[in-house]
């Protein structure tokens, strides 16, 4: 029986997809698979019979994806299954960033008890009116799943939308507005636009990518989204920013110990892909891949190891090898199975970056002479008997 481990709540719509042949345990150093929300894994001791980790959302800046990939745990990532929760924030981020809407509420608990308040409302509104968002330009910097709602939305909504993504993938190309500006300098939307919102990963080439050159460069009183991840901003730059008046808000869904105190802030909790709808679209689709990778060996979104799908094997053993991506692993695992008198009848071999993955459908059963012969090979890092 499977052994599978939550290192968060996951929907139960997702959890109830796991048949009798799954059990559920509280323990991750137990478990064959764990599924994982925003728990950070980087502390937790990868136990070596762990086969997968399934992120039930889009960021996988948690999960230490290269220690994975080299133990071969394969890691999932559900790619678009929160992005309208999250589209939706941030449209109530540019609200909240066009009026100061939250000062005007906590305002409004201050002289609730007056028996004038309608009064006072009507006396006290002036110093939290704004702008109208029409017309406004607004530059959406990464077009993936979430940037490209982001950026129709604002369309939608009479806004003048500059996108830039030096990545973008076809089918968000596609799915891309004709009338957003395509900005193929970061830089442009920094000069040009009215609000700035960022839907990149976290990365070692993203981190503090909004920092003090780029505020330099940013309109007088530009207003900046991150529905992201906050170490892309850098801290230190904003808080000069906003007292400069450079920025003149900062909402934020990830506030941390220096931007939940900067005054010019709105921190919101976390909570873009809190909804009902997309906790259960990830789940779902975590739980899936879960169950196509463990029963099948099949791999789809995975975020380390490449895409490689053989539907249900028909064969009599199926066996699948993580391995380092090297010049003759396919002479040397057919070698193996050659060695051991075993036909191949089907097989698939892919690659992405340093890592690899090979399936093998064999004309018998899979024998344990030969699931220590191929992990014996130098670069295998995990051979699996999966039929
Ligand atoms: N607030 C929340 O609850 C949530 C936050 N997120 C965050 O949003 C991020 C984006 O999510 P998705 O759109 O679903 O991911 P995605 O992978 O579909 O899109 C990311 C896009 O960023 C682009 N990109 C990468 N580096 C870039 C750069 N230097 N400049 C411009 N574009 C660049 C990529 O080409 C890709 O098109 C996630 O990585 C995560 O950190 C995601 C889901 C929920
Ligand atoms: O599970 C969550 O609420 C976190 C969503 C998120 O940040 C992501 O999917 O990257």
């Amino acid at each position: 029986m499977m052994k599978i481990s939550c290192l968060n709540p996951i929907a139960a719509v997702g959890m109830q997809l796991f048949t009798d042949a799954y059990e559920k345990v509280d323990d991750f150093a137990a478990s064959d698979a764990a599924l994982v929300r925003s728990a950070s894994v980087h502390e937790l001791e990868l136990p070596d019979q762990l086969l997968a980790i399934a992120r039930a959302g889009a960021g996988v800046n948690n999960i230490p994806l290269d220690k994975c990939a080299e133990k071969g745990i394969v890691v999932f990532n559900t790619p678009g299954a929160n992005a309208n929760g999250v589209k939706e924030a941030v449209l109530a981020g540019l609200f909240l960033g066009a009026r100061d809407i939250v000062g005007g509420v906590n305002w409004v608990q201050t002289v609730k008890e007056d028996p004038n308040v309608a009064k006072l409302v009507e006396k006290g509104k002036k110093q939290f009116a704004g702008t109208e968002i029409m017309g406004k330009k607004i530059g959406v910097i990464g077009l993936g799943a979430i940037g490209v709602l982001v950026a129709n939305a604002c369309v939608a909504l009479g806004m003048e939308v500059y996108g830039y993504d030096p990545f973008i993938s076809v089918d968000a190309a596609w799915n891309l507005s004709k009338d957003i500006k395509h900005i193929a300098n970061v830089e442009d939307i920094y000069t040009n636009c009215d609000y700035i919102t960022v839907h990149v990963p976290l990365m070692d080439s993203t981190k503090k990518m909004i920092n003090a050159d780029a505020f330099a460069k940013m309109k007088d009183g530009v207003i900046v989204l991150n529905f992201a991840r906050d170490l892309l901003v850098d801290d230190d730059a904003l808080e000069a920013a906003i007292a400069a008046g450079k920025v003149r808000k900062y909402i934020t869904d990830f506030p941390n110990a220096k931007t939940a105190q900067m005054n010019g802030v709105v921190a919101i909790p976390h909570l873009g892909a809190s909804t009902e709808e997309s906790e259960d679209n990830c789940a779902v689709m975590a739980v899936k891949e879960l169950r196509d990778y463990l029963e099948n060996g099949n791999i789809t979104h995975s975020v380390n190891y490449p895409a490689c799908d053989m539907g249900i094997c028909k064969a009599a053993g199926r066996i699948t090898i993580c391995h380092k991506n090297i010049p003759n692993m396919l002479g040397q695992l057919t070698g193996a199975c050659a060695a051991e008198g075993i036909n191949i009848e089907d097989m698939t071999n892919k690659s992405k970056g340093d890592w690899a993955y090979t399936m093998m459908d064999i004309g018998s059963e899979v024998s344990e002479a030969l699931v220590e012969k191929l992990a014996a090979i130098n670069g295998v890092v995990k051979v699996r008997k999966v039929k």
